[in-house]
């Protein structure tokens, strides 16, 4: 029996009314822009696999149509929103406030619609499964991890020792099970070994195995990782935590494609793929001695580097929303979706910890959470936006300070621009740049 699927849309829910302009301008980027005012409610006409972004349009901010604006909100507290402000809008009530507080991103009117149309696609998403970059299990859909799949799928059906580098938690691990999934190796073993984890005397009993009564306590013959690979590949993450012996059969085996076990001579032949990964500069391990440098050229044939996460301001909160929906389908809890102010505390944080760190905090927030929102408290990110709200306090400050040196020196030159130009050691183009800059009028400062 055929299964019919209903294709995935892209709608814009637009509260007030698109101009033809705005209205073609999304039509031709594939949005569906379906008009609501304060006779719509709750259901809008969305169907579950739709990607559906609600707009906010306040030059139309009847109290009628605000109040279906909020009512929606309160319906659906996952939908994302967006605001277009028109530049005389005064002041606020709490219902638009609360709308402002819910948006995204905001626009003053008159709408840049190429503006709009990019923010949609990156809260909505270019293409309904743009982010899963197909069977490589890698997400995102930032510039930078889209190169990243790119060279993947070029190197994972190359016979080559791939380097990955990255800091820590960026996701080198994800990297190389796609480097191996991809390759023909892929029904064969993946075996995974931190080198930094293995105590440093049995880390060559570890890799290649041991013979009966190669040292004291080796009281069987045991396989190493390489061995229980044969056929597949081998990543060694942390690899320049290798003390310098095994580096040496390291070497070998990349170059002869041989090992021997602790405690035997017997060369066995074996066919593995190694990938390596570190988060150090591995450069310096060898300027210094700690890393064979023979070892480095033959482990760095291709070069993988994973982006640090505050790289990929696309994927952040694309990410935290899949780890939230993988924490829901294993966990009750009662959040579905990020505040608003979460999103932007997760944009401006700088993730030293990378993807695991986002993972982690939005584990926790999901235990935490008492709402269908995460909010910033719960992702323990309230630091974020007080430090941005400062700091942007402090521009304003250095404006406002900018503003008042002007027109102190022009009072002082009297409003002779060349004199005041002489004294702030600016051109007279600069005295002109500033007055329009900061709003003043000769005429009228005189
Ligand atoms: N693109 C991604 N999509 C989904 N999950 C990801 C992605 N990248 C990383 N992760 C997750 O983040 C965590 C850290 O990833 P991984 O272990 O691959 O990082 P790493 O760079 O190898 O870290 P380390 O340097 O500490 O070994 C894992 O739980 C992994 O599943």
């Amino acid at each position: 029996m055929a299964v019919l699927r209903e294709e995935a849309r892209r709608c814009v829910v637009w509260f007030g009314q698109p101009a033809g302009e705005e209205r073609a301008g999304l039509a031709q980027a594939g949005w569906i822009v379906r008009v609501a005012d304060a006779g719509t409610q709750g259901g809008v006409g969305m169907r579950n696999n739709d990607t559906v972004v609600a707009l906010a349009d306040l030059r139309h901010g009847d109290p009628a149509t605000v109040q279906a604006m909020a009512q929606l909100m309160a319906d659906h507290p996952w939908l994302p929103w967006v605001a277009l402000i028109p530049p005389d809008m005064s002041a606020h009530e709490p219902l638009i406030d609360r709308i402002l507080e819910a948006s995204i991103e905001y626009f003053s009117t008159p709408v840049d619609v190429d503006r709009l149309v990019e923010a949609l696609a990156r809260i909505g998403g270019d293409e309904p499964r743009a982010a899963d970059h197909g069977d490589s299990g890698i997400t995102g859909r930032s510039a930078a991890i889209g190169a990243v799949v790119a060279s993947v799928r070029k190197y994972a059906p190359v016979e080559l020792p791939v380097l990955i580098t990255g800091e820590t938690g960026t996701g080198k691990e994800v990297a190389a099970r796609a480097l191996h999934s991809l390759s023909a190796r892929a029904d064969r073993p993946f075996a995974a070994i931190n080198c930094g984890a293995l105590p440093p005397n049995l880390v060559q009993s570890e890799l290649f195995g041991h013979e009966r009564g190669a040292f004291t306590g080796a009281n069987a013959r045991r396989i190493g990782h390489f061995e229980t690979a044969a056929g597949g590949t081998v990543f060694l993450d942390e690899v320049g935590d290798l003390p310098l012996d095994a580096q040496t059969s390291l070497l070998r085996f990349l170059q002869e494609g041989t090992l021997e076990r602790v405690g035997s001579s017997q060369l066995i032949k074996l066919d593995v793929r190694v990938l390596a990964a570190t988060h150090v500069d591995l450069e310096k391990a060898v300027e210094q001695g700690r890393f064979r440098e023979d070892l480095y050229y033959r482990l760095n044939v291709l070069r993988l580097r994973m982006p640090p996460l505050r790289e990929r301001e696309d994927d952040v909160v694309l990410l935290a929303q899949r780890f939230l929906d993988a924490f829901r389908e294993l966990h009750p809890t009662r959040a579905r979706a990020f505040s608003a102010s979460a999103r932007r505390a997760m944009l401006e944080f700088t993730w030293p910890g990378n993807v695991r760190e986002l993972l982690n905090r939005v584990q926790r927030a999901a235990v935490v959470a008492e709402d269908t929102l995460i909010s910033v408290n719960d992702l323990d990110l309230a630091d974020v936006l007080t430090k941005q709200a400062a700091r942007s306090s402090l521009g304003s400050t250095r404006v406002a300070a900018e503003r008042d040196a002007v027109i102190a020196c022009l009072r002082e030159s009297r409003f002779n621009v060349s004199e005041c130009a002489r004294r702030l050691k600016v051109s007279r183009v600069t005295i002109y740049r500033l007055c329009k800059k900061h709003q003043l009028a000769l005429d009228e400062l005189r």
